[in-house]
């Protein structure tokens, strides 16, 4: 199908429902509200699809900003479908990347912003000391230094705009804390991950030129989970779009605000609603989840929203299992019992999902899922293979096709060589580079065709010979190398933990196994059935939540996130008589009519 036929069906697909058409043919500056399941990201791609083919003229484009990485990804699995590849007429990233790579590194030259012309990003390691030596020159005092840059960090992402009266006002020795944190960096060439908006911020705002020349390039920004990202995105949004002349396309769910830890602020979504020039259009329908669902997730979120379910669409299912003792005999009922009873109803291992608050929790649903031989995968922080992590993608397909993806070009050589272009160089690759890495690859992936070596030895052979001289020549600053090596010892044959090579292709994806994730990374995801585990009494809320009217409300919105993935049934696991508040509520609101 040519592209224009994929974008006809795309925009057919929504011709029943007015709102998401409207938001498609929308040519101002447009927000999108809804809740979950509402087809907000199907909306956003399909209008990002239709002004790239209708509103913007080649060579210009569009940019997409998202919360992280793992978002990212999933926009460009989804815009691919419409003929979209990330490239020169579309940049898709998070609003970090798009900071380093489209302001900073093609104009800090340019201008006076004090950054050496060959900047590095910190690690942690340097940026702790780097914390550490601040605190020792501005503060001198006697408390652990990083208790103290928590407060810091927190206001260096909140005062976005250092010129505004409350940078200086607002607990000035904070101020001279920063400041000295990134002098020391900036001494020793560096910049860390939090530099990047701000930064950007400064520069554009400084020079009327290099927001000209952003606009020229890219006269249409969208954002999607808009209530997730920041303060510096929001000054960054009013600066281009406001000020700046670039149409604006956001979509978001205040509701779903999880990251107000990481200095996110549904607010700053609510505001843009209030400015005269934005048109703002909110979706009613959930297509995920029928009636039922949606009464418990209002139950869970406990508020009223005027969402409803798509008319026939079955009601959906609830089941409660009260397990007699702690965390270890609830992730044994999940293993023992809710599994076994969504595989008799028929549902598939890959469409079922275990969510939690921490990874902690998923070593226990991990380990009872082994012993019941039921074949896992993780998504938190402890997976093999991260979903938020390019690399870690790519070194998995280079596995797949040194499994037999070979042989019926799955996945093809050419995608894996564009994956490690991007890695190494970024958009810009010469032929000469491209082509030793292709001859670099193609050597490295031939050797592992039939190769006895176990994923372990495999990951070492594959750090030694492409990642360490890739790493000495790689131009693109952003890839966190250092996951290879997080999967060497994630494979430790001295742990029990090293696996088959034909196993450990395919990792980051779910056919077959069921899904361990947080709620965190849940987020944006649905699956035919979500186990919710450990919703109990002291653990939802818990200690730490309970500490303030915020962390309260961050907490719900978490466990609300959780209950609205299932697509048709959810199976909340806690402990007996001593359920969350939350469940209560949720049963209750179902109850009611
Ligand atoms: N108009 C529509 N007709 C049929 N299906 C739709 C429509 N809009 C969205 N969907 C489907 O509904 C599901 C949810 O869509 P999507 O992921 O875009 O929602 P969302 O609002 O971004 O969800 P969430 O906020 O929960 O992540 C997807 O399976 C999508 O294909």
């Amino acid at each position: 199908m040519s592209s224009s036929q994929v974008l006809l069906q795309a925009i057919e697909e929504l011709r029943a429902n007015p709102e998401q058409s409207k938001a498609v043919l929308e040519t101002g500056h447009c927000v999108v509200l809804a809740g979950p399941g509402s087809g907000k990201t199907k909306t956003l791609t399909t209008a990002m699809a239709r002004t790239l083919s209708e509103d913007v003229v080649d060579p210009r484009g569009v940019a997409c900003i998202t919360y992280n990485n793992e978002c990212a990804i999933e926009l460009e699995t989804r815009l691919a479908k419409l003929g979209i590849a990330p490239g020169d007429r579309a940049f898709i990233g998070t609003v970090h990347s798009f900071a380093l790579s489209q302001v900073i590194a093609p104009y800090a030259r340019c201008v006076s912003i004090g950054l050496p012309a060959e900047l590095k990003i910190a690690t942690k390691a340097q940026a702790r000391a780097a914390v550490e030596a601040a605190y020792e020159s501005a503060i001198k005092g006697g408390e652990n230094p990083h208790d103290r840059w928590g407060f810091a960090s927190e206001k260096r992402k909140r005062d976005v705009d250092r010129t505004r009266p409350e940078w200086l006002g607002r607990n000035p020795e904070l101020v001279t804390f920063i400041e000295h944190y990134e002098r020391e960096l900036r001494g020793q060439g560096l910049i860390d991950f939090d530099d990047m908006p701000l930064l950007a911020y400064r520069m554009i705002k400084e020079n009327t030129w290099i927001r000209e020349a952003i606009w020229a390039r890219f006269p249409v920004l969208f954002v999607d989970e808009y209530q997730d990202l920041g303060h510096a995105l929001h000054e960054l949004v009013l600066l281009l779009c406001f000020g700046g002349g670039i149409r604006l396309f956001a979509v978001g769910d205040a509701d779903q605000s999880i990251y107000t830890f990481a200095g996110a602020n549904p607010a700053l979504l609510e505001s843009l609603t209030q400015r005269p020039d934005v048109e703002t259009i909110k979706l009613r329908f959930n297509y995920r989840s029928g009636g039922m669902l949606i009464k418990a997730s209002l139950g869970a979120l406990g508020e009223e929203r005027d969402y409803r379910e798509v008319a026939g669409a079955p009601e959906g299912e609830i089941s409660f299992w009260g397990a007699p003792m702690g965390l270890d005999t609830q992730a044994d009922m999940i293993a023992t019992s809710v599994i076994p009873h969504l595989i008799s109803k028929g549902t598939a291992h890959g469409e079922i999902a275990v969510l939690y608050r921490a990874a902690w929790l998923g070593d226990k649903v991990a380990e009872a899922l082994k012993q019941a031989g039921i074949p896992f995968v993780r998504t938190d922080t402890k997976a093999l293979v991260r979903r938020s992590s390019r690399l870690a993608r790519f070194i998995e397909d280079c596995a797949r096709w040194a499994t037999g993806g070979w042989h019926d070009a799955d996945p093809p050589f050419s995608r894996l060589l564009s994956q490690a272009s991007a890695l190494m160089f970024g958009s810009h690759v010469s032929e000469a580079e491209q082509d030793a890495l292709s001859r670099q690859l193609i050597l490295f992936l031939e050797s592992s065709i039939g190769s006895p070596a176990t994923t372990h030895t495999w990951l070492q052979r594959f750090d030694r010979e492409l990642i360490t001289p890739w790493r000495a020549l790689a131009r693109n600053t952003e890839q966190e190398w250092e996951i290879c090596a997080e999967m060497i010892s994630g494979t430790d044959p001295t742990k029990d933990l090293d696996l088959p090579l034909a196993q450990f292709a395919g990792r980051a994806d779910s056919a077959g196994r069921v899904t361990l994730s947080t709620l965190h990374s849940a987020k944006g995801r649905e699956f035919d059935a979500v186990i919710m585990y450990g919703v109990n009494n002291g653990d939802f809320p818990n200690k730490r939540d309970r500490k303030t009217e915020l962390g309260m409300r961050e907490a719900r919105r978490s466990f609300y996130v959780g209950v609205t993935r299932p697509r048709k049934e959810l199976c909340l696991v806690f402990q007996e008589h001593h359920h969350s508040p939350w469940v209560q509520e949720l049963y209750d609101r179902t109850q009611r009519e």
